[in-house]
């Protein structure tokens, strides 16, 4: 076990340069902060895969602490990175990101602020004299190609949908509008008719879902600007995974059910949507094929898939 040392640890700081709301200014800002607790070397992705990648050479490295600045598709590359191999918490790196996407919702829901320079002094004060850690866990989803972690939620069906939508409008600016127009688009081009997917959970409990199941590491699911969105609210980085599954769609209210569920109006109703908390386990296998998302992150079309947790998988500095 790597234990956190007296200042000054080595610190690797992995920056999406393209993250939507991180500038040049910023990181010097950032890295000037990160340099008064850590031996700091800073390296920038250059696309896709290059975050994980750096993330485990910092860690075959033998670098004390990894942070990221970017926003929660990079957090997901540096996690993967981090604890690749086999690698636990008490082998692997401390992890601690720094937001510069639009949402950040790994980071925010360690409770560190949004802003990058309160969060920067969160963290350099937790790297501080009495260096401050916590071992949160992680999920696992795996399937039809696909082996890797979440840091905060996985979704097949609707939800998935609606953020392949939300990234195709491109434009970062207010989120909410997007989610609304997406949840419209999303009804207008498939109606209220949502596909079956089987849901397996390791209680042994199977329940059907028609169109939506949404899978949590901690809460909330995302935040709509300043609002947090919160499909499982019991979720929590202390205890297994949490589903949401939207049992009904053949009807009008139940897509408006789905709607104000998606953009955050209100909670499941039991009679559309059921919840079930702290799971260690969740097999998943649609009818049809579904579009996925991983961390708010869509990963095109499955049909089975298992989703599982990892206790204590990642020491994060918050
Ligand atoms: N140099 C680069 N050029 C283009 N894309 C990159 C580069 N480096 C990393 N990426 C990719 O950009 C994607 C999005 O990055 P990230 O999540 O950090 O920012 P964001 O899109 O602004 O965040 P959010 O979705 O929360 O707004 C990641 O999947 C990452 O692989």
């Amino acid at each position: 076990m790597r234990d956190l040392k007296a200042a000054p640890q080595r610190g690797l700081l992995i920056v999406n340069p393209k993250a939507s709301t991180g500038s040049r200014r910023r990181t010097r800002w950032v890295v000037k902060k990160l340099d008064t607790v850590l031996d700091l070397t800073v390296e920038k992705t250059d696309g896709r895969g290059h975050g994980e990648e750096l993330a485990r050479r910092g860690a075959d490295a033998g670098y004390d602490v990894v942070l990221s600045l970017g926003g929660d598709g990079t957090v997901n590359e540096v996690v993967n990175g981090l604890v690749a191999d086999g690698r636990t918490a008490e082998e692997a790196p401390v992890f601690a990101p720094i937001p510069a996407g639009s949402t950040n919702v790994f980071a925010r829901a360690l409770g560190l602020p949004w802003d990058r320079r309160r969060a920067s002094t969160a963290i350099v004060s937790a790297l501080s004299d009495t260096p401050r850690t916590r071992t949160v866990s992680l999920g696992r989803a795996q399937g039809e190609g696909i082996d890797r972690l979440f840091t905060f939620c996985a979704g097949l069906g609707w939800d998935a949908s609606i953020i392949q939508k939300v990234e195709s409008y491109r434009k970062k600016r207010n989120l909410g509008a997007h989610y609304a127009r997406a949840v419209m688009a999303e009804l207008t081009e498939h109606g209220v008719e949502g596909d079956s997917i089987k849901v397996a959970l390791s209680t042994g409990e199977e329940v059907e879902s028609m169109g939506m199941v949404v899978v949590q590491n901690c809460a909330p699911w995302t935040y709509l600007g300043a609002l947090p969105v919160n499909l499982n609210a019991r979720a929590s980085f202390n205890a297994g995974l949490d589903v949401l599954i939207l049992r009904k769609l053949g009807l009008s209210d139940a897509a408006l059910t789905a709607a104000s569920l998606l953009v955050g109006r209100d909670g499941p109703d039991g009679k559309h949507a059921v919840t079930h908390h702290d799971l260690s386990r969740i097999r998943l296998r649609a009818s049809l094929s579904q579009a996925f998302q991983l961390d708010g992150d869509y990963l095109g079309e499955r049909t089975e898939l298992e989703l599982s947790s990892v206790p204590k998988a990642l020491r994060v500095a918050c």
